[in-house]
């Protein structure tokens, strides 16, 4: 197994292209085979991702399920090459659209994300930099990953900004993140995610740290633009209803490891691992009487 290399998003050089970027003859948008990520502790070496394997397809929805702690965004963060130094992350095989990720270069595998995969975060204000509108903050992505010239990537920014429905979008451009709702800012986010036409999404947990009301938007959002742009997306969630509402296939995962992956109908009329039945039973409609269901015991 080839050890992963952290990459950094805001490093020099994230301009750089990626030959050989093909989707001809590629069943797979996305395939992953044993990630193992690892991290160095005081009691030893704990394995936050033990083996996982994956696969998505182009316009497909796939979303990680499990409960908090159980390693899925340490998951996403190991196949965007995120990770701190400190985590030992390995796999037998990474391959983005049809190229062996583990062979690229880290300045390749960097100007991958912003360009080809697109990423959301769970909390938008503190993923935006307090100190730059956002205008600027989309910009500099458009500035990094595309041709354009200044005034093309002004009209993008407009366009991509009225396209998630922030009203008066050349206003808006000089607004700076603290002067916008948290769901405004997610939705520059998801500006700033979409901006390159990335053909992956990987969205972790976008709409847990919004109010109820806002969620629903940003997940129709999500949905739409995605259909719209026929992307892959992985959205990481420990929500059940956001599965049902997005899903496609339903990866399931528990203490590092995949407890089952299927498609989102069978998944909730048929889940087959324990756990995943354990956590369809932890549902608060399956509330008996006055006390919420819980997971208990291990799987
Ligand atoms: N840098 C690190 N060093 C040591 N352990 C870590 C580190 N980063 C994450 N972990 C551990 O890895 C495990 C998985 O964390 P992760 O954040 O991926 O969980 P999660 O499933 O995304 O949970 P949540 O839904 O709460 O976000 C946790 O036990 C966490 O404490």
């Amino acid at each position: 197994m080839d050890p992963l290399w952290p990459l950094y998003l805001n490093e020099e050089n994230a301009v750089a292209e990626v030959s050989g970027a093909s989707d001809a003859g590629n069943a797979h948008l996305l395939e992953v085979d044993n990630l193992v990520v690892e991290f160095e502790t005081r009691q030893g070496v704990f394995r936050a991702v033990d083996g996982i394997s994956l696969h998505l397809a182009r316009g497909e929805i796939l979303a990680v399920v499990g409960e908090s702690g159980s390693g899925k965004s340490v998951l996403m963060h190991a196949m965007l090459g995120l990770l701190t130094p400190g985590a030992r992350v390995t796999a037998d095989r990474i391959v983005f659209r049809g190229r062996d990720v583990l062979a690229l270069k880290v300045f390749e595998r960097r100007a991958l994300l912003g360009k080809e995969i697109g990423v959301i975060f769970q909390d938008p204000i503190g993923s935006l930099n307090p100190c730059y509108t956002i205008g600027f903050q989309i910009d500099e992505i458009l500035r990094r990953h595309t041709p354009l010239d200044q005034r093309a990537r002004r009209d993008r920014t407009i366009a991509m900004l009225d396209q998630v429905g922030i009203p008066m979008p050349a206003e808006r451009l000089s607004s700076f993140p603290h002067q916008m709702s948290g769901g405004q800012c997610q939705r520059v986010m998801i500006a700033m995610a979409l901006a390159c036409e990335p053909s992956l999404l990987i969205a972790d947990e976008p709409t847990t740290a919004l109010d109820v009301t806002i969620q629903k938007q940003i997940l129709d959002l999500l949905m739409t633009l995605q259909r719209s742009r026929g992307m892959g997306m992985v959205i990481v969630t420990h929500n059940m209803g956001v599965v049902s509402e997005v899903a496609d296939r339903v990866f399931v995962q528990y203490r590092g490891k995949m407890m089952e992956c299927a498609d989102v109908i069978e998944i909730f009329e048929n889940p087959q691992s324990r756990y995943t039945q354990a956590l369809l039973s932890a549902l608060p409609e399956n509330a008996v009487g006055t006390r919420l269901p819980v997971l208990s015991g291990s799987f």
